[in-house]
């Protein structure tokens, strides 16, 4: 029997852990409302009943069980039919600055307090299904948190410290309650629930898989994303690239420094096929600036004599290659990098002059932002140096992988990163584990009950079979008393030798036309065998006497029967009279030669025998009266004799 304060101890736990819910609510930021709303309400329903309050208690569990089925329906439910702004629309009052994906509680802990509830609102024999529930919401949270501390599964669970120990306060009661309550039902519950646990944790075992695949196929399509923009952004480089190295190479052939009108004319051609282009310059041997055609009215800092762009000029006519000024700001258009060209004439003389091209990163970077179709999906930055030129897409709530690649231009690396939105990496998970974990419960809890009502079935059914091996061991019994009653009214308990009334039914129904014989013996002197030996080898006597007479009268199809006494009378039915007179007399030395103590002669026990025959139809009882007094005149005569009528 459980220690009556048990009683008491789950609705202790079940205040603290409300109590535990309460305080993380009050000093944790907003974040927590949902989990810790949620499992405040779990506790303050199972107070409710453990305080005997059932319809109170039903009260509040309803709508706790209707706010815990919506979450775990947001995770059944395709992002296709009801996406992430509708649910987090529902949870706007309860999520603060909070995202609904990031702060609703797992799939797992949902179920959890969905198990911890359920039996409150269950008006049909909670207790049966209640240490299953308990079982299984014990084996997800423990499963929850393997999953948040062993695998980084990229998912915020809510789970914190406090309200961990508030849950696990909240399934300590009640497995304490369960197990005050099961009483009788607690073997047949053991085995089912044994069944029913075993699916479950194959169940868990697949969705764990299921769910680690799903989560790698989502953050490889991040992945695939961060190198589709990369590549984009590379192409546009090489077009922009391209046309560039073109216009210098269209200078070539012309001798000196270009004509004012045809570079202002070409130029201005270029300028408007390539908006990210801010300026283009001519520099000429001497490293001065000779034409420019720009967009804005102030020459920018890539054309302006400073040690970048002399540097870059140095590649240039030092070495007859691309430079570059590096990234800059220019007035008005920000972010800038300035690429100079070589122009050659052909033969291996060094270069006759410099194209020079002020590009406009944010410019270039917005083109880049126009072809994204989902920049609310993702955050992208570009980085430089360790500078961020260029930032666009969400930047709340974003998972913690990031994707970046390398990017060039004219000997300048971009580091091109792509950082996806938890509502993205949510939005891509496939609905298959949580139906699997669904499915797995559902079929646990059938075979629970199925197995468990088997249980009690087999339990009454052997109950039944146990009562009716007693009552045919019952009725077994009384035949075998019955047939020993039956035995004992025909027969004489000591010789085991029929009775009289036996002996008188045996030859009633053997009594014919064939006539027979009568035979009395009588023990001699036996009241002296009693007196002096004892009754006891009285008795061993009477037993020897019988053994030793019946098997001459078998032998010849009669009966032997003790008549009383130390008297004994035979009927042998179409037996006549020499036979018998031999039977008896054989009887008579067989009793001789048993060598029992006589003790008023001196010598072995005697027997006296008299008979009678009949030939034809006889009365018995006529018979055994002169067979009587043949045994009478034998006493007379001297005892140790056979006599007949
Ligand atoms: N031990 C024992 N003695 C019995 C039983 N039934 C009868 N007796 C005894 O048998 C004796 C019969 O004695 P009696 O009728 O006087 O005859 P007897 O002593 O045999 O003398 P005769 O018949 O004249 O030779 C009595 O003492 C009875 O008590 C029994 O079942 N067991």
């Amino acid at each position: 029997m459980p220690h009556p304060e048990l009683r008491r101890l789950p609705l202790l736990l079940s205040l603290l852990s409300l109590l535990a819910v309460c305080l993380e609510m009050a000093f944790a930021d907003d974040s927590r409302y949902l989990l810790g709303g949620t499992t405040a309400l779990v506790a303050f329903s199972l107070i409710l009943r453990r305080l005997q309050c059932p319809r109170s208690a039903r009260l509040v569990s309803l709508p706790v069980l209707v706010l815990l089925a919506l979450f775990v329906l947001s995770f059944l439910i395709p992002d296709s039919w009801i996406g992430y702004e509708r649910w987090a629309e529902l949870f706007d009052a309860w999520l603060g600055d909070g995202e609904f994906y990031a702060l609703r509680p797992s799939l797992l802990i949902s179920l959890t307090l969905i198990l911890l509830v359920l039996p409150s609102l269950l008006f049909w024999r909670p207790h049966l299904i209640a240490p299953l529930l308990c079982m299984v919401a014990v084996l997800f949270s423990v499963t929850q948190l393997f999953e948040q501390l062993i695998f980084d599964l990229n998912e915020d669970s809510g789970l914190t410290p406090m309200s961990g120990l508030a849950l696990a306060l909240l399934l300590l009661a009640e497995a304490i309650d369960l197990h005050r309550q099961l009483g009788r039902y607690r073997r047949p519950i053991r085995l089912a629930k044994a069944g029913a646990l075993l699916v479950v944790v194959i169940t868990l075992a697949l969705w764990h898989f299921q769910n680690g695949q799903n989560l790698y196929q989502v953050n490889h399509l991040a992945l695939v994303t961060g190198d589709r923009l990369s590549e984009l952004m590379g192409r546009m480089l090489a077009v922009q690239n391209d046309a560039m190295q073109r216009f210098s190479k269209g200078w070539q052939n012309e001798p000196g420094v270009p004509e004012e009108n045809d570079w202002a004319l070409r130029g201005q051609l270029l300028l408007q096929d390539f908006p990210d282009i801010a300026a283009i310059g001519w520099f000429d041997r001497e490293r001065r600036l000779q034409r420019l055609v720009n967009r804005g009215s102030q020459q920018p800092a890539g054309m302006a004599d400073n040690p970048a762009v002399k540097q870059a000029l140095q590649q240039v006519f030092g070495y007859g290659q691309q430079g570059s000024a590096g990234v800059f700001d220019t007035a008005g258009e920000q972010r800038s990098i300035g690429l100079y060209f070589p122009v050659d004439t052909g033969d291996q003389r060094p270069s006759r002059g410099a194209v020079a091209f002020t590009l406009s990163l944010s410019r270039l970077f917005h083109q880049l932002e126009d072809r994204m179709t989902d920049t609310n999906d993702y955050l992208v930055t570009i980085h430089h140096d360790r500078q961020l030129l260029f930032r666009t897409g969400r930047d709340r709530r974003l998972s913690e992988d990031r994707y970046c690649n390398l990017i060039t231009l004219g000997g300048n690396s971009f580091t091109l990163c792509t950082q996806p939105t938890m509502a993205r990496l949510f939005a891509e998970r496939t609905t298959l584990p949580a139906l699997l974990l669904l499915t797995g419960l559902a079929f646990a809890l059938m075979l629970y009950l199925v197995m468990y009502y088997h249980q009690r079935l087999r339990s009454k059914h052997s109950g039944v079979v146990n009562a009716n091996r007693r009552l045919r061991n019952e009725v077994e019994a009384r035949i075998a008393l019955q047939t020993e009653v039956e035995w004992l009214a025909r027969h004489d308990e000591l010789t085991q030798l029929p009775n009289r009334r036996y002996f008188m039914e045996w030859t009633s129904e053997r009594l014919d036309s064939r006539g027979g014989a009568v035979m009395l013996i009588d023990i001699d002197h036996f009241k002296t065998v009693n007196d002096q030996l004892g009754h006891a080898r009285g008795d061993h006597y009477l037993k020897c006497v019988a053994e030793v007479a019946r098997r001459p009268i078998e032998a010849c199809g009669g009966l032997l029967a003790r008549y009383g006494g130390e008297e004994f009378v035979a009927c042998l039915p179409g037996v006549e009279e020499d036979e018998v007179v031999l039977c008896a007399e054989r009887i008579r030395r067989e009793v001789q030669l048993l060598e029992l103590e006589q003790p008023h002669t001196g010598e072995w026990l005697t027997v006296s025998i008299g008979i009678d025959c009949a030939v034809g139809l006889f009365d018995i009882g006529r018979l055994i009266e002169t067979a009587d007094r043949a045994l009478y005149r034998a006493k007379q005569a001297g005892r140790d004799r056979v006599m007949t009528r």
